[in-house]
């Protein structure tokens, strides 16, 4: 099987907080990967170790082949990395149609000039009609991002890390925040993308985790317990005993 992202014996330190501990983590393309474990337990800092927000104290991550340890964050995204954030972080004045065609347009080398890319460029526009359909956002093209409901700017967070083309999307609590009734939709657009696009999740909420999940890692203080398919997870009795700890169901 094809590995597209590979962490190899990372560690990283606060201090002396060892917050990731010999992380030797492995996604294999293709895959919906979930990254799970209690608070604390050092996932964002995975997150942002692989992004290159944070440099580890040692070891080596490898996307797709190649090692990326050292490279900063832009070149990794020019290298098919993306991610989306836990925090809204979204043109509140811009459209859907607007936000995403800037990120296409971005993408395409055309940044400041974006407004023309979308009035000029059919494979533009049939590009951002696409993406729009895909994460449910035709029916608020064109209103103002701060008027959306909180589930649809979310999807649309994860429509911009998609228009980046990314061959690995990390995906930080994507449903965090939205009604209940709504997550599935988020993580269902998500689980639908093509692929050729490998997905790790980060999530709370082990109903989502299940349903979207072909492969699951668990983080414990920063190191691996456990890693396998989601039946061989649930029935751990190590995972068990750190969720029941939490007082939640695996
Ligand atoms: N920049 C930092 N400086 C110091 N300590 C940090 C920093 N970032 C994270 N930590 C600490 O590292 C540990 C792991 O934090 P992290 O946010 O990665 O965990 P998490 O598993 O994502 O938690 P949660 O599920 O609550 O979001 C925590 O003890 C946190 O306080």
């Amino acid at each position: 099987m094809t590995i597209a992202l590979e962490t190899s014996h990372l560690e990283k330190s606060f201090g002396g907080l060892r917050v990731t501990r010999d992380l030797s983590l492995k996604v294999t393309a293709g895959a919906r990967h979930a990254l799970i474990g209690p608070n604390g337990a050092g996932k964002t800092t995975v997150i942002n170790l692989l992004t290159g927000v944070l440099r580890p104290n040692s070891g080596r991550i490898n996307l797709e082949g190649t090692d990326i340890t050292d490279l900063p964050v832009h070149k990794r995204v020019l290298r098919g990395l993306s991610r989306t954030f836990q925090i809204n972080q979204l043109y509140p004045d811009l459209t859907p149609r607007e936000t995403v065609g800037l990120a296409v347009s971005e993408r395409l080398g055309h940044g400041g000039d974006w407004w023309r890319l979308m009035g000029s460029r059919r494979d533009v526009n049939d590009e951002i009609a696409e993406n729009l359909a895909r994460f449910h956002l035709l029916d608020v093209m064109n209103e103002r991002t701060v008027t959306l409901p909180y589930g649809k700017q979310r999807l649309l967070e994860i429509a911009v890390a998609i228009a980046a083309k990314p061959r690995v999307l990390l995906l930080d609590e994507p449903a965090a925040g939205v009604p209940e009734s709504e997550r599935h939709d988020i993580l269902a657009a998500v689980a639908s993308l093509p692929r050729d696009v490998t997905v790790l999740l980060i999530e709370h909420d082990m109903d989502l985790v299940f349903s979207f999940a072909d492969r699951i890692s668990v983080l414990v203080n920063g190191a691996m317990l456990v890693e396998g398919a989601p039946d061989e997870v649930a029935r751990d009795p190590q995972v068990k005993a750190v969720y029941l700890g939490e007082g939640a169901d695996v």
